[in-house]
């Protein structure tokens, strides 16, 4: 569905400052290469500044690259642009598509027309948007009445009438409440599973990554750091898995051979571990009378931050 090899983007910049008019060049993408089959929901990740809008940019074909190839769907985004804009929808957590002054329902009848919808698809499209986001009671609403929450079920809507093949989203979630973004996510594996969407996805939301995507992409100053599943990407670079032990009474000495001792504080001692809990359980156990015990897995948040901090301080990941 997406091929993308050997891409590149740079960008010339005057600087201010001290430095005004001199020229410099930003290498916004560097050399970044990889493929998304169809079907596939794909989370892309990095901090801010990492090249993410960037790639994305040259997808949809706004952007022309420095060097590089890009096909989507066999086409080459920015040479195809209008037979590759009717085949993909995309959302923007951060602006809308959406006529800002008319009415939810004119806004979708205008993309209709845009896009040649076929009046039979519009009504099913919106009959099941409406159902799936419960639209119903905004839909006689201006855009710049709505809440966040609104304008994003309806900019999904609007992205997704004219049955597009790929989805990009981005920052779908951002600055909603947990309900609304479950909604969101909940709506996305949908078209996903139901109508075959491949999905590109860029978030600093970790939570919509673990709902969506099997598979992550990381990049940071341009480069890809990481392309793999998030499993793969915890035992590769996660921390340690914690047991957290609750002793009938503290301890006099917490430590235990074979287990890394993280914190003791009063009967409660955390130890580090790595693969299975059954062997450090039965270790804690047989060492003490035990109340209870937790484990406590990494989370994914961490393992992400230490990937970005590594890049930093320039260690090798990949
Ligand atoms: N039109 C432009 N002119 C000059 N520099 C640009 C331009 N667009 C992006 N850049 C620079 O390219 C780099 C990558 O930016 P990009 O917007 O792709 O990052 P991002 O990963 O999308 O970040 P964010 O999460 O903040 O949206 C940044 O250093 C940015 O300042």
């Amino acid at each position: 569905m997406i091929e993308v090899e050997h891409l590149h983007k740079s960008f010339q910049t005057r600087s201010g400052g001290l430095l005004r008019g001199q020229r410099r060049t930003v290498e916004a993408v560097r050399d970044v290469s990889f493929r998304i089959e169809a079907g596939e929901v794909v989370g892309y990740l990095g901090p801010n500044g990492a090249g993410k809008s960037t790639t994305i940019k040259m997808l949809t074909g706004l952007l022309v690259p420095t060097s590089g190839r890009v096909e989507v769907g066999g086409l080459v985004p920015w040479r195809d642009r209008r037979r590759h804009v009717s085949r993909l929808g995309a959302v923007f957590g951060q602006r809308t598509t959406l006529w800002w002054d008319l009415p939810v329902r004119d806004s979708l009848d205008l993309l209709r027309d845009v896009y040649r919808v076929p009046p039979a698809r519009f009504r099913e499209n919106l009959k099941a948007f409406t159902e799936l986001l419960d639209l119903g009671p905004f839909l006689g609403t201006p855009a710049r009445s709505l809440s966040l929450g609104q304008r994003m079920r309806a900019d999904l809507a609007a992205a997704l009438l004219h049955d597009p093949e790929l989805l990009f989203l981005d920052e779908p979630t951002v600055g909603l409440d947990v309900v609304a973004k479950e909604r969101i996510r909940a709506f996305v594996a949908h078209v996903n599973r139901e109508r075959g969407v491949t999905v590109l996805l860029t978030t600093h939301d970790l939570t919509d990554v673990e709902r969506l995507a099997r598979r992550v992409m990381i990049i940071d100053h341009g480069a890809l750091l990481y392309d793999g599943n998030l499993p793969e990407l915890q035992a590769r670079f996660g921390s340690a898995r914690e047991l957290v032990v609750d002793f009938e009474a503290p301890p006099a000495d917490p430590r235990v051979p074979g287990l890394v001792l993280l914190s003791a504080d009063g009967p409660r001692v955390t130890y580090a571990f790595t693969g299975a809990a059954a062997r450090p359980i039965t270790l804690v156990t047989a060492r003490a009378p035990v109340r209870d015990v937790t484990v406590r897995e990494p989370d994914i948040e961490a393992t992400i931050r230490r990937i970005y901090e590594g890049n930093l301080l320039g260690t090798a990941l990949s």
